[in-house]
């Protein structure tokens, strides 16, 4: 067998027998349909992404707060008929309550707001990082979780809300190498919508209802759109007033239609207006077709795109000022929004905006002889302390795998502990980018 001293390409002892295991069930190695594993790469740029997303939040003043992934169903049941009810993850759990993955945040963040009650100072800044599930049939193949960056102003009734919200997505947009020719906001009102079913006397509890209706425009056939809108109490002519209302795409076409008392009007102007204090004007364009998908939504909503037109919407949002009363709470003013990591990765794929993240490990350090395996222990702690980051070979490897490792983990520096220099107090230290090798005293070592 190889000289103690001389490396072998295995590790361990071939004497020990391989312990009995449980009878071998080969299990399938995917992780479950519609779900991710994230292997060091993908979880290098997942970090990335949070770290922006983290950033930004921090950079507005907002505070992190999380959530239960698991929550009672009853936080999701709306009967707006909206595509996130339809695909709730939800199961009934051993306690014989109806329970739910979390399709979103906001609910979570209203619940915590009213259990929070009076003992928090508003206007609350919240912002979240959480992975949310939907559960549906895999005949499209589409994903089943995904993360989603929230951030949320709870307490202030005017749209410099949503602005400074806007602004703060705009922030990471820049940030990571977006410009206004990249992406956009296309930015609307609920309150056009309001006002348009309130001249056609449309009971009120029919409105979450028809918003969700009118966000399947584009997805479904305007003929669907139609016979959906007459079931929600709408005439034939009330139905073509509004389509043509959301097919306006200025604000003074707007005032022709609305006339200029309602809020509606007000409330764009001034979000256009502070966009412009912001400097992000160019980001934004109104268009009233913009409803979202959630039925909550009560006021201004918006929602980034990629001016291609390839991929789908990559972040939404808006007010959403009766959410806390749907759960039994006081009613308190809110807006926030919800940004998924998937379409801003394939975003940032088209545009090869993705970022180069390798591995960086400062320092490989090898002990040239297994009675110095301590020895090599030692210098990676001195090098740790002193806030270093240290890949220690744990075993009797080949010099040539060594050089090998340290190459793939991107070493700066290569740290040798060899019997003749460690008798001296001293290590063999190689910077790896321009082969200069060194004896450093141990103390001397940074
Ligand atoms: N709401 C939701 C949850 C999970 C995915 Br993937 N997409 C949307």
């Amino acid at each position: 067998s190889a000289n103690q001293n001389v490396r072998t390409g295995r590790s361990g002892s071939a004497t020990s027998p391989p312990v009995e295991h449980d009878t071998a069930q080969k299990i399938d190695v995917n992780p479950p349909k519609g779900t991710r594993d994230f292997p060091p790469e993908d979880m290098r740029l997942r970090n990335w992404l949070f770290h922006h997303f983290r950033e930004v939040s921090q950079q507005f003043g907002f505070e992190e707060v999380d959530f239960p992934v698991l929550e009672s169903e009853a936080l999701y049941i709306r009967k707006a008929g909206e595509e996130i009810r339809d695909q709730l993850y939800c199961f009934e759990d051993r306690g014989n309550r109806r329970v739910a993955l979390r399709p979103e945040l906001t609910p979570s963040l209203a619940r915590l707001v009213i259990q929070k009650g009076k003992s928090v100072s508003l206007p609350l800044k919240w912002f979240a990082i959480g992975q949310c599930w939907r559960y549906e049939r895999m005949t499209r193949g589409r994903r089943r979780e995904h993360y989603q960056w929230n951030m949320d102003i709870i307490g202030v009734p005017d749209v410099t809300g949503e602005a400074e919200l806007i602004s703060s997505i705009i922030t990471f947009f820049k940030r990571i190498g977006l410009t206004a020719s990249d992406v956009g906001f296309k930015v609307s009102s609920r309150k056009v919508l309001q006002e348009v079913l309130r001249c056609y006397s449309v009971p009120e509890n029919m409105f979450g209802r028809v918003c969700i209706i009118i966000d399947k425009i584009g997805k479904i056939p305007m003929d669907d759109i139609r016979k959906d809108l007459l079931s929600a109490d709408m005439s034939e002519v009330a139905i073509e007033d509004l389509l043509q209302v959301l097919s306006l795409k200025s604000l003074a076409k707007l005032e022709e239609k609305l006339g200029a008392s309602g809020e509606a009007l007000s409330d764009l102007k001034q979000l256009f207006s502070l966009a412009e204090k912001y400097g992000y004007s160019e980001w934004l364009q109104f268009d009233a077709s913009i409803v979202r998908g959630l039925a909550y939504y009560t006021g201004i909503v918006f929602e980034g795109f990629d001016r291609e037109g390839k991929l789908r919407a990559i972040c939404g949002g808006g007010r959403y000022d009766r959410l806390l009363s749907t759960f039994g709470g006081d009613d308190l003013p809110a807006c926030g929004f919800g940004f998924g990591d998937a379409v801003i990765v394939e975003l940032l794929k088209e545009r090869g905006l993705l970022p180069e993240l390798n591995l960086q490990v400062e320092n490989i350090v090898c002990s040239l002889d297994q009675e110095l395996q301590g020895a090599a222990s030692a210098v990676a702690t001195i090098l740790r302390e002193k806030g270093q980051s240290v890949d220690l070979v744990l075993e009797n490897k080949p010099l040539k795998w060594v050089f090998k490792r340290a190459a793939r983990i991107n070493a700066r520096r290569l740290i040798l502990v060899g019997k003749a220099e460690w008798q001296k107090g001293m290590v063999n230290v190689k910077t790896l980018s321009t082969g200069e090798q060194l004896e450093i005293k141990l103390d001397e070592l940074e």
